[in-house]
C-alpha cells in the first residue's frame, strides 16, 4: 500500500487582525515562549506580561495597520501561496499544510487535522533558512509537544535549516539581480537579531565571541545563527560578484543592546553619514515579506538615512512566491533534484 507524506510547512506567525487586542495577544503568546525570551519564568512573566507586551502593544499595532494589505497580513498571505504552489509542484504523493508557530493557523490545530489523515510519515519544514532557537527550535519544540501525546507516531523528519541550499541562494540572488548592484553605494545584509546570549549557548564553552563564527562554519558551530548567517551571504555575494568591502552583514529587530551587532539602524547611519546616496538592502533570514522587510527596512530605516543625507534604501523583495524558492522547498522535501 503506498501512503501519503504528510508536509507541514511552518511560518513564524502574524497577529490575527491589527487591532490592539489582537496585537497584545499575538505578542503575549511570542513573547512568553521560553526559546524567546529565555529568562526564568517568573521574570519572563513579569518583565513580559506587565512591562514589554503593555506598552508594545499599541505601538505595534500602529505599525500593523500600515503593513495591512487587502489580503491581510503579508506574512501569512504568502505562506500560504507558497504552501498551494508546493503542493502542486510536489504531486499527487504529498500533502501540504502550513501552520504559523505563534496565533493561526496554529500548530496544534493543523497537526490535528494531519493525525486523522494518517501520513505514514511527516516532514517538518520551518521556514527559517538559519536555525535559531527563537524560531526553528521553537517551531520543532512545539511539534514535538503536539505529537508526544498521539498514540500512533509516524515516521517524523525535521528539517533544521538550509542557509546554504543553492536553490535557496539562487532565489535570493533573482531577486537581487533585479537591481543594478552597481548603482548602489553599498549593500546591506540585514538578519533578524538575536540576543548574543542565544547564540552563546549552542556553542559547548558558551562564547560564540571564542569561535571564528564570522568567517567559517564546521560541525561545533553550524547550527550557530551568527555563523550561518555570515555563510549565506558569502554564497549571496559571490553568487552576485559583490566584493566583501562593498557590503556590512548586519542585525535588525533588536531589543536591547546585548543583541547581535552591527545593528542594523546604525549601520544605515553610518552610510548616511559617509556621503553614500543609495543602499541596497537584502533580508535574507526571512523567506516572506513581513512587517520586519515592509515597515522596518522600507520606512524605518529609509526615513533615518534621510535624517542622515541619504536618498533611497532599496529593500530586495524577499522569496514570497518565486517559483526557485517553491524549487528549493521540494527539493528538502524529495532530496537532492528529480527524486
Ligand atoms: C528569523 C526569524 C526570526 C527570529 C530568529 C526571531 C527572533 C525574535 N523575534 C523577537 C521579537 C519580535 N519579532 C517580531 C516580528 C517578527 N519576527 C520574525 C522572525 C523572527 N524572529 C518575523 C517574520 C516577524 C514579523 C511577523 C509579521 O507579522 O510580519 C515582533 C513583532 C513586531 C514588533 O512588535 O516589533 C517581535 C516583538 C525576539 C525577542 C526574538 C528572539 C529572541
Ligand atoms: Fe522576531
Ligand atoms: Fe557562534
Amino acid at each position: 500500500m503506498k501512503s501519503k507524506t504528510g508536509v507541514l510547512l511552518i511560518n513564524l506567525g502574524t497577529p490575527d487582525s491589527p487591532s490592539v487586542s489582537d496585537v497584545r495577544s499575538y505578542l503575549s503568546q511570542f513573547l512568553n515562549d521560553p526559546r524567546v525570551i529565555d529568562i526564568p519564568w517568573l521574570l519572563r512573566k513579569i518583565l513580559v506580561n506587565l512591562i514589554i507586551v503593555p506598552f508594545r502593544a499599541p505601538k505595534s499595532a500602529k505599525i500593523y495597520q500600515k503593513l495591512w494589505t487587502a489580503n491581510g497580513s503579508p506574512l501569512l498571505f504568502y505562506s500560504e501561496r507558497v504552501k498551494t504552489l508546493l503542493e502542486d509542484s510536489l504531486g499527487s504523493d504529498y500533502e501540504v499544510h502550513l501552520a504559523m508557530r505563534y496565533k493561526n493557523p496554529s500548530i496544534p490545530a493543523v497537526l490535528e487535522t494531519m493525525r486523522k489523515k494518517h501520513y505514514e510519515k511527516i516532514i517538518v519544514l520551518p521556514m527559517f533558512p538559519q536555525y535559531a532557537s527563537a524560531s526553528t527550535g521553537s517551531a520543532h519544540d512545539e511539534v514535538m509537544r503536539v505529537l508526544r501525546t498521539w498514540w500512533v507516531i509516524p515516521e517524523v523528519k525535521f528539517i533544521s535549516q538550509y542557509y546554504d541550499h543553492p536553490l535557496f541562494i539562487e532565489a535570493f540572488a533573482e531577486r537581487g539581480r533585479k537591481y543594478n548592484i552597481a548603482d548602489y553605494d553599498h549593500v546591506l545584509f540585514s538578519y533578524h537579531g538575536l540576543p548574543e546570549r542565544q547564540v552563546d549557548k549552542v556553542h559547548d564553552d558558551g562564547a560564540c565571541a571564542r569561535h571564528d563564527c564570522q568567517h567559517t562554519v564546521n560541525e561545533e558551530n553550524q547550527y550557530c545563527y551568527k555563523a550561518t548567517c555570515y555563510a549565506t551571504t558569502r554564497l549571496l555575494a559571490a553568487k552576485l560578484n559583490i566584493p566583501a568591502e562593498k557590503y556590512t552583514v548586519c542585525f535588525q529587530s533588536r531589543l536591547d543592546k546585548k543583541w547581535l551587532m552591527p545593528f542594523s539602524d546604525e549601520v544605515v547611519r553610518q552610510c548616511g553619514d559617509k556621503g553614500m546616496k543609495k543602499i541596497l538592502v537584502f533580508s535574507p533570514a526571512f523567506t516572506a515579506d513581513c512587517l520586519e522587510t515592509i515597515i522596518e527596512i522600507g520606512d524605518e530605516y529609509q526615513e533615518i538615512f534621510h535624517e542622515h543625507g541619504g536618498q533611497k534604501v532599496q529593500l530586495v523583495e524577499s522569496l514570497n512566491d518565486s517559483p526557485t524558492w517553491i524549487d528549493c522547498l521540494r527539493d528538502l522535501v524529495k532530496g537532492p533534484a528529480n527524486k
